[in-house]
């Protein structure tokens, strides 16, 4: 289950559609040699049990995928979220060592790979998330400063203490108000890296600004959103890049996992609601 279900239902689904998403699946019948039964694929296939496939929009785990690692982790770190972390860093942000990155929903699928791979990169991290468990984690994980957004009382000294000098580097996952308070401790220069705002999923009302206009005039700043698919051509690259730091202990995957197909919906509004830590998954 991930968040941009909650929009793309909303925009482009209907009452009784198949929800969307991905799925690592087992084919159990085949007359297809390119996948043959008992191989696994990710499938974009939706909430389904079973799919019936001609093999469009199915790609094979990697070949080389080590036994003890999960396979799971094709949904989540050695998946879509894990190369949105790294198309995020290099090449919307272009981050460099020894500056100081900023990312919030920080404990999730997305942001805690974000966290990880900027220290791999030699950088000073900051992360936001919404309970202790949270912050806990992320200092597990070697980020640098850590906060409860929900318990800070103002996020603007939070953000100041832990990084007075200002950030460099901003991969915002949440939206809403606190971006304005973010964008005001971006040093000049900064870039902004705009994945996500789950905080606005759902919104009934269409998004509009103002934006602060003035503060990215003066600052100089630079905002760019993207999608992780525009990197398509490098999935398979990247995917073994991530598997690489997995296998090497550098990089740490969490998951949240839910039991049963029946209990999708739940384990859905449970992400929406900050139930996970890492990727949330369910088993089926
Ligand atoms: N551009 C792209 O190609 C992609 C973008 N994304 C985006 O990345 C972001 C993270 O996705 P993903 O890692 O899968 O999800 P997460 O695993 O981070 O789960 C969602 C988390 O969002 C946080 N959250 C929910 N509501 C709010 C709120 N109102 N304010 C602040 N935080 C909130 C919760 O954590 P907490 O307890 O900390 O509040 C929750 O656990 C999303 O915005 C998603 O849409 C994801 C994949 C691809
Ligand atoms: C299609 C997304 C429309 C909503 C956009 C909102 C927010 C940004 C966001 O979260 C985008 C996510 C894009 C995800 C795309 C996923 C597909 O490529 C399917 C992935 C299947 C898998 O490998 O897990």
């Amino acid at each position: 289950v991930d968040p941009y279900m909650r929009s793309f239902s909303k925009t482009h689904m209907k009452e009784g559609d198949v929800m969307i998403g991905g799925q690592v699946a087992k084919v159990i019948q085949s007359k297809n040699p390119a996948f043959p039964v008992g191989s696994h694929v990710v499938s974009n296939s939706g909430w389904r049990t079973h799919t019936l496939s001609d093999g469009t929009g199915l790609t094979p785990i990697l070949p080389e995928w080590p036994k003890d690692v999960s396979l799971s982790l094709a949904l989540g770190a050695i998946g879509m979220p894990g190369l949105t972390a790294v198309y995020g860093i290099e090449d919307v942000l272009g981050l460099k060592e020894g500056e100081t990155l900023l990312v919030n929903a920080a404990a999730g699928a997305v942001g805690s790979v974000v966290g990880q791979i900027a220290k791999i990169k030699g950088c000073k991290v900051v992360g936001s998330a919404g309970s202790d468990a949270k912050v806990a984690y992320l200092k597990e994980l070697g980020f640098d400063e850590v906060f409860n957004y929900k318990t800070v009382g103002s996020l603007e000294e939070a953000l100041r203490k832990a990084s007075p000098e200002g950030y460099d580097c901003f991969f915002e996952n949440v939206g809403g108000p606190s971006s304005d308070v973010v964008l005001q401790q971006m040093k000049n220069f900064g870039r902004i890296a705009v994945c996500g705002s789950i905080s606005t999923y759902n919104d009934s009302q269409p998004q509009t600004g103002p934006y602060p206009y003035f503060t990215m005039i003066f600052k100089e700043l630079k905002m760019e959103g993207f999608l992780q698919s525009r990197w398509e051509h490098k999935h398979p690259e990247t995917l073994k890049r991530l598997l690489a730091w997995v296998k090497e202990g550098k990089l740490q995957c969490r998951e949240h996992v839910t039991k049963g197909f029946d209990n999708m919906p739940a384990a859905f509004m449970g992400m929406l609601q900050g139930e996970n830590m890492g990727k949330a998954v369910v088993a089926v």
